[in-house]
């Protein structure tokens, strides 16, 4: 996709991304905890964004995370379009598409549903590189136990239930995952490698290659980068989450840079509540001089997909104008 607006990636300013300890959050001295709490409720009503430490999950693992990434987009074409994906499906190896005819991002992906278990479509599945499969099993344990961490330490920061959101999420949530393999690009400054979008989730996880940024956010006005810090896990709040919040906590609108300096790797992991589920802004946010701000909502992804389609914003087609 052309983008006329900011030529010079390397130019951006960098984001300033707060570091939240996940061990913290559940440490049983309170003073640390409140800490760590009102640091993430900065992050997520200022940029939507922060760096997730330690988290749980070894160098080692989260290496042979972005191992099997690599190798899978290393395998010969005719092997990977095993798991292409079908022309009305998203789910499989294929470009990011939404209509004939969009642009589409300077990206390969694999998209793969992983919970609930019963929408896993094995044949989509790559049997090579043979990790891929527990390694992908293993990494959706670590994150889920750490979404509801996450998502309880939300609902503290906001003086909510602890389980106020972990209960609109479900008892099954939903958790798509996309490995995505970004070409370099000999146009770096004319085409973008993900277009600007914001997450159709309630919560994202995204493990950045080691190597090379891409990753850029929209605050203020200004695109920024984010920047890569090993063995962290970038967390941004979807837009199911800012209903949740009554807007309190932000979508953020993001998108990746091409670079002609090599290949860039990442895997992002969407978390989102039951599709049966109705999501809105939680009661104990909402009075007199803080009105409701969003309409409910079910099954958001197809909301979301569907207003893509027709070129329309999802979230602003659920916003309540107060004048
Ligand atoms: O590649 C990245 O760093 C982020 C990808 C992303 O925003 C997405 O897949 O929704
Ligand atoms: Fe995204």
């Amino acid at each position: 996709m052309k983008d006329t607006k900011s030529i010079s990636y390397a130019n951006l300013p960098l984001l300033e991304i707060p570091t939240i300890d996940i061990g913290l959050l559940t440490s049983s001295l309170s003073s640390e905890v409140e800490v760590e709490i009102m640091k993430l409720r900065s992050a997520l009503s200022s940029s939507g964004y922060f760096q997730a430490v330690n988290h749980g999950m070894s160098t080692f693992f989260l290496d042979e995370v972005l191992e099997v990434t690599k190798k899978f987009f290393k395998l010969p074409m005719e092997e990977k379009k095993k798991y292409s994906k079908a022309t009305n499906d998203f789910e499989g190896y294929g470009n990011n598409t939404y209509k004939e005819n969009q642009v589409l991002g300077w990206n390969d992906r694999l998209y793969l549903h992983v919970l609930p278990e019963s929408m896993r479509k094995f044949e989509k599945w790559p049997q090579n590189p043979e990790n891929l499969r527990r390694v992908l099993i293993e990494f959706t344990e670590k994150l889920s136990m750490m979404n509801e961490i996450i998502l309880k330490a939300m609902a503290k920061s906001l003086n909510l239930e602890e389980n106020c959101f972990l209960y609109q999420f479900g008892e099954n949530p939903k958790v798509l995952s996309s490995f995505n393999f970004y070409p370099p690009c000999p146009w770096p400054d004319l085409f973008i490698a993900a277009k600007p979008h914001a997450d159709a989730s309630g919560t994202t996880y995204v493990l950045q290659g080691k190597e090379l940024e891409g990753l850029q956010v929209l605050k203020d006005d200004q695109w920024h980068r984010v920047p890569l810090t090993s063995d962290a896990i970038v967390f941004n709040v979807g837009d199911q989450v800012e209903i949740m919040t009554n807007g309190i906590f932000k979508s953020p609108t993001h998108r990746v840079a091409t670079n002609n300096k090599g290949e860039r790797i990442s895997v992002a992991m969407f978390f989102a509540p039951e599709p049966t589920r109705e999501i809105k802004p939680a009661e104990g946010l909402l009075d007199d001089k803080n009105p409701r701000l969003y309409k409910n909502v079910r099954d958001y992804s197809r909301h979301f997909s569907e207003h893509i389609q027709l070129g329309k914003s999802p979230i602003d087609a659920l916003k309540i104008l107060h004048c």
